[in-house]
């Protein structure tokens, strides 16, 4: 890492290396990262990046030699794949390309799920990761969009160069390296940012995160920006254009050494006109790790973008408290068909359409606040309503109040449990298999279903308290009503 740091220094990024070191932590704490070499108070820079440093298709020449008129056409404007392409081209460029000494200290193996055969991805039945993984869309944006590019201009990517930087695990290392490492950095706006530079630790949020969009080259979130983006948002590309620049999308030297871990964040970036500033927003002491979280993800998205999960010690054993499943609305659709057979195909058909146009979820996220999602009781509130109710509220335009009743609370309770049923193994099963010796990738789906499963299983719980409280209120109420009979009583009887 020295010839990086001293690359870094050459081209004007600042480090305090009074105050930090690149160090390597055990492989649970991330591995390779950033440590304190002495206490470093709140509002320390701890480095800062000129943007010029940064690589994206904005810093990159590659666009402009290729031609922006050509790129734009060719779709490298969309998505990742502009960006993977650059990083590309510059890995091929070796020493003459301006970031040769960055583009050497990042990872060319990865633990996440896009890299594990049939075997392990099996592990991960039941949750959403999978159909996340986007790895059709990722392959179909490298032959539509950057083969066509490569092919069109051999004097920049000559063919005896393609099997070695522009291949298709090429493809998926850099979507990997965008996805687990890259930020969303936005062109400077003076109006807007003038009040949040930092001394001390105002300034923009968003820092360090970015995202494989969903299945990949979406554009999303960078802190690690989502992106393989390898296509597989590529249908929300255009409408996402406004708010989701892909030439936002950069990898930030030395900020992606930072390692994160679930509400162990003391660091942040703060972005200025003309560099990016990492600063500490906890005090930290000697020895200690600095840690630039992702936002607190669930173990699923932790596992899917940067390869591996977070355990922490929660009341009831160990886990990940910002877990989440998916219950796709499907799922709800069903289960009442189920109960009830009142509504033909058709009919709930209607309903659900109606639903989705009106801007409804099609997937309902339960948290580990057990807190049941207002959307998907007004959806099985929409279900449940009798012909009249349903034409009533179509002619309204608004979807029912999300009241919790206990038919609702019936149905929530075979819809978690149908939901259950997708994974193959019971939470014991699970926990006997983690006791035993396992591979890694093994043990971080168990992790992950374990950690959902969970989150299922407390809200059945859940439901069950919910029944007693409203069965309570309703022995209350009775009993109020009659009293207040009695109470009325003795008037008429006075007036008798
Ligand atoms: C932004 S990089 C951090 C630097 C990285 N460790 C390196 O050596 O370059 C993010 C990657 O670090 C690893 N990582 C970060 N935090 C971790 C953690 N809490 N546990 C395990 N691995 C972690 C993951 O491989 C993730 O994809």
């Amino acid at each position: 890492m020295k010839s990086f740091i001293k690359w870094f220094q050459m081209n004007h990024g600042f480090v305090d290396v009074s105050a930090l070191d690149i160090a390597n932590f055990p492989a649970a704490e991330g591995g390779r990262g950033i440590i304190a070499i002495r206490e470093i108070p709140v509002g320390h820079t701890l480095f800062t990046i000129p943007r010029l440093l940064t690589l994206s298709t904005r810093t990159s020449r590659l666009p402009s030699i290729f031609g922006e008129e050509k790129w734009k056409k060719m779709k490298l404007g969309e998505g990742w794949v502009g960006l993977i392409l650059c990083m590309m081209w510059e890995t091929a460029s070796g020493p003459s390309s301006k970031w040769f000494e960055y583009l050497a200290t990042l990872p060319t193996r990865f633990d996440t799920p896009m890299f594990w055969d049939e075997h392990d991805l099996g592990e991960l039945a039941g949750t959403s990761l999978v159909e996340k993984l986007g790895r059709a869309d990722a392959e179909q944006s490298y032959r539509e969009k950057l083969l066509p590019a490569i092919e069109s201009r051999p004097d920049l990517f000559p063919h005896n160069l393609v099997a070695a930087y522009y291949s298709l695990e090429m493809y998926h290392i850099m979507g990997s390296r965008i996805l687990s490492r890259s930020f969303n950095v936005e062109r400077w706006d003076s109006a807007e940012g003038e009040d949040e530079i930092p001394t001390t630790n105002s300034g923009h949020e968003d820092s360090m995160d970015v995202d494989y969009p969903e299945g990949g080259e979406d554009i999303g979130e960078p802190r690690h920006a989502e992106t393989e983006g390898d296509g597989e948002e590529e249908d929300n590309v255009e409408e996402d254009d406004a708010e989701n620049d892909p030439s936002d999308i950069a990898m930030v030297p030395m900020a992606d050494l930072l390692n994160a871990r679930y509400g162990s964040e003391n660091a942040k970036l703060y972005y200025e006109e003309h560099e990016l500033k990492m600063v500490s927003t906890k005090p930290i002491e000697t020895g200690e790790q600095i840690w630039n979280t992702y936002g607190d993800l669930p173990n699923s998205e932790l596992l899917r973008r940067y390869g591996h999960v977070d355990l922490l010690p929660l009341p009831q054993g160990e886990g990940n408290p910002g877990d989440v499943v998916e219950v796709r609305a499907d799922i709800v659709v069903s289960s009442i068909a189920r109960k009830y057979h009142t509504l033909s195909s058709e009919a709930s058909q209607e309903r659900i359409d109606w639903w989705l146009e009106e801007g409804g979820d099609d997937v309902f996220i339960l948290e580990s606040d057990l807190e049941l999602p207002p959307a998907l009781v007004s959806l099985i509130r929409i279900l449940l309503l009798p012909g009249e109710g349903w034409e009533k509220i179509k002619a309204k335009g608004n979807p029912p109040k999300p009241k919790i009743d206990n038919e609702v609370l019936a149905i929530t309770r075979d819809v978690i449990t149908a939901r259950a049923e997708a994974y193959p193994t019971s939470i014991s099963d699970d926990e006997k298999l983690l006791s035993s010796p396992v591979t890694e990738n093994r043990r971080h789906a168990i992790v992950v279903r374990i950690g959902e499963k969970k989150i299922l299983r407390d809200m059945v719980q859940q439901i069950g308290r919910m029944e007693n409280r409203l069965k309570q209120e309703k022995g209350k109420s009775k009993r109020k009503s009659r009293d207040d009979t009695n109470e009325t009583l003795p008037s008429k009887k006075s007036r008798k």
